[in-house]
């Protein structure tokens, strides 16, 4: 399947928010493997914005946090993080940008050997030389804002996993960056603490003025809290619009994934050898 946004959900962004990172006809592949995951790729995260990025698996979701973070450069097209190329930044622009961006990796893991306030404390320490005392009034509102101020002195060991995924969020956080990205937030969490992660993600974007960007496989969480949704096929965007829009959609790529349908336009098998090259019979 080839789509670009054209021929899929056809709605404009109209959020006034200014543009915090846009990603401009990208073409990437990695160097290992070679198969083209990103087709002249364009995207927008405005200011203020929950925005979740959504797809079947292998098609480029973390990719993409990994071009916005500069793990890795784009063969062409841009990234821009608040108007400046990420792709053409030295080592020193690149810490100072990503100084401002918060990530909350998959099963957002914590240092086991550190308490659940050091934890929260720790990029406040990497980055700024600030007192203890105004570092731990910090730290403390960040937890206080995931609901975890008196959990401050436990061990990673004495939480459970949704906490650690709070104390996690409070870490992204902690630097009142600009823009916080979300790779799988709610991957392995009970409903409950599902849930609240979401609802947390929301309201801390509200709070901060931030913008959020989630990579995630939830439709029915995301769709509560997301302004705006992307859907990537093939390295390129398969549809987008507001939970709305897309709810309402008949667009059969859209529906497969809403409808979680086994069979539909995204394909099951990764791109590979025929099944006549590998076993040499012809497919039925
Ligand atoms: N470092 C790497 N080197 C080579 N290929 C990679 C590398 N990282 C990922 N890939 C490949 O790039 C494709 C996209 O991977 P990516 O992790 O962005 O997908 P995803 O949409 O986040 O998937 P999932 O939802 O399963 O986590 C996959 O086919 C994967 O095998």
């Amino acid at each position: 399947m080839n789509r670009d946004t054209s021929n899929s959900v056809n709605t404009q962004q109209d959020f006034s928010g200014e543009i915090v990172v846009s990603i401009e006809n990208v073409n990437f592949a990695y160097e290992l493997g070679g198969r083209q995951i990103l087709s002249g790729l364009n995207m927008e995260f405005r200011r203020g914005q929950v925005v979740a990025v959504m797809g079947g698996s292998g098609c480029g979701k973390t990719t993409i946090l990994r071009l916005i973070g500069g793990q890795f450069a784009a063969q062409s097209g841009q990234v821009l993080f608040e108007g400046a190329d990420i792709g053409k930044m030295n080592s020193a622009e690149l810490m100072a940008a990503r100084r401002r961006m918060g990530m909350l990796f998959q099963f957002g893991a914590l240092f086991t050997d550190l308490s659940v306030l050091e934890n929260v404390a720790f990029p406040l320490r990497e980055h700024t030389d600030l007192t203890e005392d105004l570092l731990r009034s910090l730290v403390l509102m960040k937890l206080n804002a995931v609901g975890l101020r008196g959990a401050r002195d436990l061990m990673p060991s004495q939480i459970s996993g949704g906490m650690a995924r709070r104390v996690a969020l409070a870490r992204a956080i902690a630097l009142d960056p600009p823009l916080i990205m979300y790779d799988e937030p709610f991957a392995g969490l009970d409903p409950i603490s599902l849930g609240i992660t979401a609802r947390l993600i929301r309201d801390l974007n509200s709070a901060l003025g931030a913008t959020s960007l989630l990579v995630t496989h939830d439709v029915e969480e995301t769709f509560e809290i997301a302004d705006y949704v992307y859907f990537i096929a093939n390295g390129r965007i398969g549809a987008q619009g507001t939970p709305e829009e897309l709810s309402r959609s008949t667009d059969p790529f859209v529906r497969q994934f809403l409808d979680a349908s086994p069979d539909g336009p995204v394909p099951f098998h990764y791109p590979g050898q025929t099944l006549e090259e590998d076993f040499g019979v012809k497919a039925q």
